[in-house]
This record gives C-alpha cells, sequence and structure tokens, in this order.
C-alpha cells in the first residue's frame, strides 16, 4: 500500500458546533470548529490509521521517514484544515515568516487559502480594509471603528482564494473552507466583537500591536489566474509556501509524484489502493511513487513548491483609480498580481512605498529583472517624471522613475498606459503575428501606440500616437488641454456620455442605440482611423477601451465608414480588431519596456 490516510485532530473554537460532520467528520465534542486533517503541529498532530506506518503521528513520521516527503525542511510545512464557522470568526491577520520567526520564534508564518465548501445565498466573508495607513488602522482598532472600514467579499462554493500573511480577513458564520496554509496556528486578533468565552467567562486575547505590525496597510488585493495543467488538473495556486491543484477525477487517472503530495478529497469518492475514500478524507501520497486514481471526485491537492526562484518582470499599471503590481512570466502571462486603490490625494511617497511592499513581496519568490510602469499621459519620458495627467493633479511634474529606482534598487523604465497597451497587443495580443501595429484605446480619452517590429515607437518627445488630439472636424467642444475638433473631444467615453447626459440617457451604450448618435460616433472615429492609415499603414488597428464593450451596436458600420475614407487600393487592406489582453494590457506592456 502506497498511500497513507490520515486521521484527523479535532479543534475547540468558540464560534465551532457539530456541522462538520456533514463533511463525513466524527466526533463527541462541542463547538469543534475544526478539523486539522493534515497536522504536524503538536498541539495536534495527525496520526496514520492504515498501511505500514499505523498509529505514526505525521510529525513522527516527518522525523524518522523523510524519504517519504522527498524534502529537506527542518519541519513539516503544511497543514490543512476543514473549517465549519457556526458564528463569525474574530477579524484577524497572520505574520509572514519574517515575522513569526522575530514575534514568535517559530519557523513558519501563516500564508493561507481556502477553498469555499459551502456558503450561504449571499455569503460574504472579509478580505482586506480601506485604511490608508498602518496608524488609521490602528486608530480605527483602539476606538472600537474597525468593522465600518473593512472590505466584504461575495463567495459561493467552490470558490478560491489565497489570503497572503498580512491580509486582514475573516471568515464569516456559515461559509465552510477548506483551508490549505503553511504550517502555522498563529493569528493576529485584531477585533473579537467582545464576545466572551463559555469556558473562561474571558474575552480572548486581542493582538494589536502584533497585528497591525503585520498587516498591510493599505490594504493590498492579491489575484491570480487559474491555470489549466491538463484535462483533469487545475492549478489554483502556485507560491513560494506550497501549490494548490484541484483534481476533477470523472474515471481513473494514474499519477506520480516528485516530492509528496496531500490530496484532500471534496467532493465525491475515490478508490486508491483497494481503499475507498470520501468527502473530509487526506491521504499523504509519498514522494517518487506512482499511484492510480479510480471514481467521480474532486480533490484539491497541495505540495511544496521548489525553492529555485525563477525570472520575471514586473508590470505595474498606474491608473487614476487602481494600481495593479503584477508578475508576468517571460512569456508574456500574468502570473500573480497584488491590486490597491491608487490615493492621488496623498503623496507620491505612499504609492512609492505600497509598490515597494508588493515588489518586496513578489522578490521573496521571484529573481525579478525589471519593473516597468504604464501610467496616464502626459508624461516626460526623459526625466521619468509626471507632467499633468489630469486625473492625478497633486503628482504633476513629480518624477516617478529615479526614487522608485533608488527604493527598489532594480531597473525602472515608465511609459504611456496606451504605449504600454499596445505593445502587450503588438507582442502577446491580437497584433501578433504582424509587423506593424497601431493599437487605439477609446475609454474616458482617446490614446494610441504604434508597435514596429516589436519596438514601440515613442517619438522624438514620447508624444507618438496621442491619437486623442488628432483634429478631424473644425467644430466641437471647448476643453482645456486639447484642440477645438480633436478626435478626442468627439469620439471619447466622456464626450459620448456627456452627449448622452443632455440626451436624458443614462450611458453611452445606450446613446449609440440611436441610429443618428451612432453615425456621428461612427464616423469621427472612421475619420480619426483613416487618418492613422495614411500616416503609417499599420498591418492592422487595435481597438480597445471601454467603448468597445458596444462594439457589436457598430463595428460592421465602422468598417465600412473606414474604407469610404481611404485611397482605393487600401479599402479592406487594413484589418480592425478587438483588443485581446484587456485589463492585462498594460501591466503586461509595462513590463516588457526595456
Ligand atoms: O481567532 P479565531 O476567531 O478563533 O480564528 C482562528 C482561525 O482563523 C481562520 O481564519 C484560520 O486562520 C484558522 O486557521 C484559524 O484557526
Amino acid at each position: 500500500m502506497n498511500i497513507i490516510p490520515l486521521q484527523p485532530h479535532y479543534q475547540y473554537r468558540l464560534w465551532g458546533g457539530d456541522r462538520l460532520k456533514r463533511f463525513g467528520f466524527c466526533f463527541d465534542e462541542a463547538s469543534i470548529g475544526e478539523a486539522w486533517t493534515a497536522s504536524a503541529l503538536t498541539q495536534g498532530s495527525s496520526i496514520v490509521t492504515a498501511g505500514p506506518y499505523a498509529g505514526t503521528t505525521l510529525s513522527e513520521l516527518y522525523d524518522t521517514h523523510r524519504e517519504l516527503f522527498g524534502i529537506d525542511a527542518p519541519e513539516f510545512p503544511l497543514l490543512i484544515k476543514w473549517i465549519d464557522p457556526n458564528d463569525d470568526l474574530s477579524i484577524q491577520v497572520h505574520p509572514d515568516d519574517e515575522l513569526a520567526q522575530s514575534l514568535e520564534h517559530q519557523p513558519y508564518g501563516k500564508n493561507e487559502c481556502w477553498y469555499i465548501l459551502d456558503a450561504p445565498e449571499g455569503g460574504e466573508i472579509i478580505y482586506g480594509h480601506t485604511f490608508e495607513s498602518k496608524e488609521t488602522l490602528q486608530q480605527a482598532l483602539e476606538t472600537g471603528n474597525v468593522m465600518s472600514g473593512l472590505i466584504r467579499k461575495p463567495v459561493s462554493r467552490g470558490d478560491f482564494l489565497y489570503v497572503p500573511a498580512g491580509t486582514v480577513h475573516a471568515l464569516t458564520k456559515d461559509v465552510s473552507v477548506l483551508e490549505i496554509q503553511q504550517s502555522s496556528d498563529t493569528t493576529y486578533r485584531l477585533y473579537d466583537y467582545g464576545r466572551t468565552e463559555p469556558t473562561t467567562g474571558h474575552t480572548r486575547d486581542l493582538h494589536v500591536n502584533q497585528g497591525t505590525r503585520a498587516a498591510f496597510a493599505p490594504h493590498l488585493d492579491y489575484v491570480e489566474p487559474v491555470l489549466s495543467l491538463d484535462h483533469f488538473r487545475t492549478q489554483l495556486t502556485r507560491n513560494r509556501y506550497f501549490f494548490v491543484e484541484k483534481w476533477t477525477i470523472e474515471r481513473e487517472e494514474s499519477v506520480s509524484t516528485d516530492t509528496f503530495r496531500l490530496l484532500s478529497v471534496v467532493e465525491g469518492t475515490l478508490e486508491m489502493d483497494g481503499l475507498f475514500f470520501g468527502m473530509g478524507a487526506t491521504l499523504l501520497l509519498p514522494a517518487h511513487q506512482s499511484f492510480h486514481l479510480d471514481g467521480t471526485a474532486v480533490c484539491l491537492v497541495t505540495g511544496v513548491s521548489s525553492p529555485t526562484k525563477q525570472k520575471a518582470r514586473i508590470g505595474i499599471d498606474l491608473g487614476g483609480t487602481n494600481t495593479r503590481v503584477a508578475i508576468v512570466s517571460t512569456d508574456g502571462h500574468v502570473e500573480k498580481q497584488y491590486k490597491f486603490k491608487t490615493q492621488p490625494h496623498l503623496e507620491l511617497d505612499t504609492l512609492l512605498n505600497q509598490i515597494k511592499l508588493a515588489v518586496e513581496r513578489f522578490q521573496l519568490e521571484y529573481d525579478i529583472t525589471h519593473v516597468g510602469i504604464a501610467a496616464p499621459g502626459p508624461l516626460d519620458l526623459k526625466r521619468g517624471a509626471f507632467l499633468t495627467p489630469p486625473n492625478l493633479p497633486n503628482w504633476h511634474h513629480q518624477v516617478i522613475v529615479e526614487p522608485l529606482r533608488s527604493l527598489l534598487r532594480l531597473p525602472v523604465t515608465l511609459e504611456n498606459d496606451a504605449n504600454a497597451a499596445a505593445l502587450a497587443e503588438a507582442k502577446f495580443g491580437a497584433g501578433r503575428h504582424v509587423d506593424s501595429v497601431f493599437y487605439v484605446t477609446v475609454s474616458t480619452g482617446i490614446g494610441g501606440g504604434f508597435v514596429y517590429k516589436q519596438n514601440l515607437i515613442s517619438g522624438a518627445h514620447g508624444s507618438a500616437g496621442e491619437v486623442g488630439n488628432m483634429i478631424i472636424r473644425t467644430d466641437g467642444p471647448a476643453h482645456p488641454t486639447l484642440n477645438v475638433g480633436a478626435l478626442e473631444t468627439h469620439a471619447s467615453g466622456t464626450a459620448l456620455h456627456e452627449r448622452a447626459r443632455t440626451k436624458g440617457m443614462t450611458d453611452s451604450m445606450t446613446l449609440l442605440t440611436d441610429e443618428i448618435e451612432r453615425s456621428t460616433f461612427v464616423e469621427d472615429l472612421a475619420t480619426g482611423l483613416a487618418n492613422i492609415i495614411h500616416t503609417v499603414d499599420p498591418d492592422v488597428i487595435i481597438l480597445g477601451g471601454g467603448v468597445t464593450a458596444s462594439a457589436p451596436l457598430y463595428w460592421n458600420q465602422l468598417q465600412d465608414a473606414v474604407a469610404m475614407r481611404v485611397y482605393p487600393h487600401l479599402r479592406g487592406a487594413t484589418p480592425l480588431v478587438l483588443q485581446q489582453l484587456h485589463g492585462d494590457a498594460g501591466v503586461i506592456g509595462a513590463a516588457f519596456l526595456a
């Protein structure tokens, strides 16, 4: 028998109950909140239930049979819990490795993730907060006002969330999860609703000082795309501490391990080595062995990631509302990202420090070679500075590249956001098969970028592709910085929105259902696009930005209108296509600026 089945340890919690039984667990005690199905912690180690190691605890097994694991960490690194809250959990945060080592003398911090096993209709958990700094978070905690600043995230069955150490969070009543994490039980409670522990009559300890030290403030929202690995496996996360895969088994599958895996059955039944396992079961699959799985089941499988750091680039998309700091692989995929609210009313240093925090987090697992920033223009690329971007008035004329370079000690490059998106689409998106690509974004404003043979043509003053200010008419609304008759004053989302408002309509999409308005918009945009074709004659024009969400309303009409405005030999010769990278184009392009 190759597999090593484990018996859970049940943990009392103030907010516990007896509903873990519905996941197949059996216990007699009251108020059980957690079943630790794979644990090597001394306060509750799992025990092997069958096979040659039956009766051994997981920690003993790890100490005496290291060959079964294929890793050499001094202590078993993972912990798996099933959690079923019968009440809200405390508002809390966990330390990372560094803080756990310095404050708790423990080897591991507590980066964790949740697979939602069950959630009530409209269920929400707490994930993040809106406080601008550690000081304002601490003040809110001291004055009892923390709840109003917490972010609630809707969740439903099957969702997966990675909760990096430092994230202020809380599970809530009736949201049950399978929790996979580093081997640590250190929780810093920030707020506990003033509840008392029935067993002692006392409130539980709070850890406001340690907690505010550990907390991200402002909050960094973590996003990682799910990756399909093969016909039955998807990767839910892969980080420095562990990876988690979801295996959907519909028939027989064979797998083999390099290092050990922990497999938890979350749905259905699985047969392995002649034994049947249902929901709630957790098995250790030892290293360097092959396994045969049979049945219909969904399993979450975890293991330890390789410690070698991959080379990667960081792309930053600095917007008026949100800033995103992303790891972009050498083949142009966003691997993971932190997102936070841009706070343009605060000092630029606040933004730089937030970026630094995110970059440092990524540096723990990646060898970062370059950082690129995509920001709204106008910019002074030579000085690496903002000029007068309308949505960032406090930072006008401030230099961003040099301070970030000295803060990060990494090469940093700045570029206009539309140019960065153009580069991304040309290298990895809708323009990847051709040489010359003109990208036009039609959103709040209108911007553009020209890429030739994968090189961004920025122009002598960094302003190539600024097609928003291209004059397409002799009339039009006045604008503080744009020409009368500029494309942007006629065809941007803002222009459409303004026209919709004067007609008593709610949005630009509704405006474009009006035949006359649609024709006006199409003719204006087509004039701009025809001018571009006559200027650089690109292989393709890629259109992106929010207004392209209504493209089905005007697409054919736009192509005809462009054809009518170009030389006969160019008619239909320049395909108009929609962007492919959507919200990721900014960070991907930024990452490839140098
Ligand atoms: O502090 P309380 O409310 O008991 O919650 C503690 C629990 O919180 C959850 O979010 C997880 O981190 C669990 O691993 C932890 O045991």
